[in-house]
């Protein structure tokens, strides 16, 4: 006999998004229950962006450090991850213990259930034995896990995903990481920073494929630059762990076997969304689906939203939230903007970072869209030859509606400089008034004043 209790919304699922709209929900007077069968605030700050980027900054500190040789004269630099380790453990985590966001939601006067959550009708999510009905309804924030591959092998090894190498206390000497996505691409780059060697087998031609091609060939001159061995256009066809040691036996893209040997495995190749075990069947839609459809309100169905990665529109912190103030304004009736997809934001933390927004240009042609491309090298720009950075600005154009429908910032600061390209192609600023703007002298972003002028090319 399960219990029902009466409530007005359910978030199932506490992702960054999940959080924040339980949290606003309760706030605004709502009876809302939030359940998570891990840690409340999903991938993120536990084993995600937060953990990442502490390896990432500390991993940037040594790599600045070794750039005073030739610039300022000489440092000597000892790599310790007990530092970052401690770091990620005690300030971001609290051990991987979610004791304070569990508190700071029922002080918000959310309800908190621990335990893995189904849909058993619409508005009716089962968690336990007791059924929580609910008057609005309920909102999905499930997230994703790391996928692997079908590899022969694979799965009897003791291979790490993001969830084990972000908690490791010890440095491994050597790694392989499978996937050169941006998990993949970040953490090779930084642990080849720490000291460890480092293998990164990307299946696609280039690392960062779904990047612009000038940013990936920028990315792997940065990474190879760093000791990082690319194997790309990569065929993986066993996996095997014995004594300690992993081995990797894989084909390159002229048809080279290879066998990589390394003290630990890290797959990063890809995620899957957690979709088939919440009764989405229950309420009529298609739990293989891949991703949960939403309209312009967040809206999945009756009595039923959608945020997060589940949405597939873009698997980042930013687009949960974005997604959970949508949704939280349909669901208690406040005005708004809707969902607006054409400018998704989002920045690989690579040294040198890549910041992207709306099409590539290989994407805008598949879109139909007659295309003007604009390209500046930062190290043409002032601040690019005065700091030895590389990177570049690329600038996709709508030739019709003169406006970019597509930008990628690479370099030092890649990711701040592309808040200036978000907001033209978010805001379709015409090309036109771009160029009218003064750009501040010597600064990184004065690229984007050099590829407006590509443009005219
Ligand atoms: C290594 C790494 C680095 C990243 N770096 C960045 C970055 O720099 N910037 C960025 O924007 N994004 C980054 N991301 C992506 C980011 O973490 C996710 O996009 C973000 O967490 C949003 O996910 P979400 O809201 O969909 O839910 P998630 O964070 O995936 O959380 C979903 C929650 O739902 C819970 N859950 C699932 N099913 C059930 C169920 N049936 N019952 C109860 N609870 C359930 C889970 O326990 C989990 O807590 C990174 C991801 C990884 C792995
Ligand atoms: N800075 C950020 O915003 C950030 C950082 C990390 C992760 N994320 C998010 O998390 C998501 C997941 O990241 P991810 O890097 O795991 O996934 P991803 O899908 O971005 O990249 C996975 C990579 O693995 C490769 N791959 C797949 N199977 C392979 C195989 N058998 N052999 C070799 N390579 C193989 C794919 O070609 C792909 O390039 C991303 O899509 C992103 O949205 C964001």
């Amino acid at each position: 006999m399960s219990t029902d209790i009466d409530v007005d919304l359910v978030v199932l699922g506490l992702g960054p998004g999940g959080e924040l709209l339980a949290t606003e929900a309760a706030r605004s007077g709502l009876r809302v229950v939030g359940v998570d069968e891990r840690l409340v605030g999903g991938e993120c700050p536990y084993f995600g962006c937060v953990p990442s980027k502490m390896v990432v900054r500390a991993a940037n500190a040594l790599a600045e450090a070794r750039r005073v040789t030739g610039l300022a004269g000489g440092a000597e630099v000892s790599p310790d991850w007990g530092v970052v380790h401690a770091r990620i453990r005690d300030e971001a985590t609290d051990d991987w213990d979610d004791g304070v966001a569990v508190e700071r939601l029922e002080r918000a006067g959310v309800r908190f259930v621990r335990g893995h959550g189904r849909l058993v009708a619409p508005g009716v999510v089962e968690v336990g034995g007791t059924r929580y009905v609910a008057a609005r309804g309920v909102v999905l924030n499930t997230g994703t896990s790391p996928d692997a591959p079908p590899v022969a092998g694979l799965a009897d090894t003791p291979f790490w995903t993001n969830r084990d190498v972000l908690r490791t206390a010890e440095l491994p000497a050597s790694m392989v990481v499978v996937g050169g996505g941006a998990i993949g691409a970040e953490l090779a780059q930084a642990f080849a920073r720490f000291g460890t060697r480092v293998s990164l087998v990307e299946s696609a031609p280039r690392v960062l494929a779904p990047e612009e091609p000038e940013a990936s060939a920028v990315v792997a001159r940065a990474l190879s630059a760093d000791g990082v061995q690319l194997v790309t256009g990569a065929t993986i066809g066993s996996v095997a762990h014995a004594d300690g040691r992993f081995t990797v036996a894989v084909t390159d893209a002229e048809g080279t076997a290879l066998e990589l040997s390394a003290e630990r495995l890290l797959v990063a190749a890809g995620r899957r969304p957690n979709l088939t075990d919440i009764g989405l069947e229950a309420v009529g839609l298609d739990p293989d689906a891949g991703a949960v459809d939403t309209d312009l309100r967040m809206r999945a169905g009756e009595r039923l939203w959608a945020i997060g990665d589940i949405t597939g529109k873009g698997a980042y912190t930013h687009m949960s939230m974005y997604q959970a103030r949508i949704a939280l304004r349909d669901i208690t009736g406040a005005e708004g903007h809707r969902a607006e997809y054409h400018a998704v934001p989002r920045v690989t933390f690579t040294d040198p970072e890549v910041g992207s927004v709306g099409l590539t240009e290989e994407q805008a042609r598949d879109a139909g869209i007659d295309v003007a491309v604009g390209v500046a090298p930062l190290e043409e720009s002032a601040r690019g030859w005065i700091a030895r950075a590389e990177g570049v600005v690329k600038l996709v154009k709508d030739r019709d509606a003169r406006y970019l429908v597509g930008a990628t910032s690479v370099g030092p600061a890649g990711g701040e400089v592309l808040s200036l390209l978000a907001a033209a192609v978010h805001a379709r600023i015409p090309v036109s008034t771009l160029r009218g703007m003064p750009f501040a002298y010597p600064t990184f972003h004065r690229a984007v004043e050099a590829a407006l002028e590509d443009l005219r090319q």
